[in-house]
């Protein structure tokens, strides 16, 4: 059996006496989206803290490709592979859209271009920006500043920004949150569209029903910081366990 992508085991974290996220064993493997949904409250977003490595575990581990990154600081967990939106707090706001992409490419190719000379390196760092920004469909705004645009194209940029890194694990946290109706569809389709690269692993954190109906090939759901069901969308949908207790009428419409 191939060995998953992404794994936690046993992964818990306390707060005092509190137990946010509580051994949840739980593996992902390339070419899968996954949304994690639950109730208010329900460990999600620390989850996803553990396995970035925002916050230190209490106990269990993280695999990334079978190797136990659960002590492995954040940025070098980023160099492996592990990629997260991180909600418009590592934008430039007084840079413009280009000088933004630039910077994180940069950053994440580091020495590797001293084998070109600067002009070229400094070139070939331009075009790759502009790639990733044609595809968030920002080139329009490529020189605007960062803190002049919409709050949708800011979620947009930071997208670009991930897709940058060219993470194997992409981690979402409600992508389109506060966004309009006009604008979320063009990240929903960025997602759908890393998926179909099918060997990327996608974790979703999503509360909009409609948007796990469209793009998940699996859901997760926490309570209490357990794992409370794990499986194929319509099956996870329709359990007992999920109509009653987690997701209450919002997923009538399902
Ligand atoms: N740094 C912290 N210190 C103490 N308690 C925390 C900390 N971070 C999270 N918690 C608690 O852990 C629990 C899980 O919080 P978390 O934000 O992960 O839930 P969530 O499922 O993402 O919720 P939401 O859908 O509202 O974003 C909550 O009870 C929260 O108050």
């Amino acid at each position: 059996m191939t060995v998953p992508l992404l794994e936690t085991q046993d992964l818990s974290v306390r707060f005092g006496g509190h137990v946010a996220v509580d051994a949840v064993t739980c593996a992902f493997r390339a070419g899968e989206l996954t949304a994690i949904v639950g109730p208010n409250g329900a460990g999600k977003t620390t989850y996803f803290n553990l396995i970035s490595g925002q916050i230190p575990a209490s106990a269990g581990r993280v695999l990334l490709d079978g190797r136990d990154i659960t002590r492995t600081p954040v940025a070098a967990r980023c160099r492996l592979g592990l990629g997260r939106a991180f909600q418009l707090t590592n934008l430039f706001p007084d840079l413009t859209v280009l000088e933004n992409v630039r910077l994180v490419i940069q950053a994440h190719r580091g020495r590797g271009f001293s084998i070109f000379s600067l002009a070229d390196a400094q070139r070939e760092v331009t075009e790759a920006a502009e790639a990733v920004i044609d595809r968030v469909r920002l080139t329009p705004l490529i020189s605007q500043k960062v803190s002049e645009l919409s709050h949708g194209n800011q979620r947009k940029l930071e997208v670009a920004l991930l897709i940058a890194l060219d993470p194997r694990v992409y981690m979402f946290d409600e992508p389109t949150a506060g966004m309009s109706v006009d604008e979320a569809p063009v990240v929903l389709d960025l997602i759908a569209e890393l998926k179909a690269e099918s060997d990327r692993t996608i974790l979703l954190v999503e509360h909009k029903m409609d948007v796990i109906r469209t793009l998940a090939d699996r859901i997760i759901v926490l309570h209490n910081g357990k794992l409370a069901a794990d499986g194929k969308p319509a099956e996870v949908m329709a359990s007992d366990v999920v109509q009653e207790a987690y997701m209450g009428k919002e997923l009538e419409d399902v």
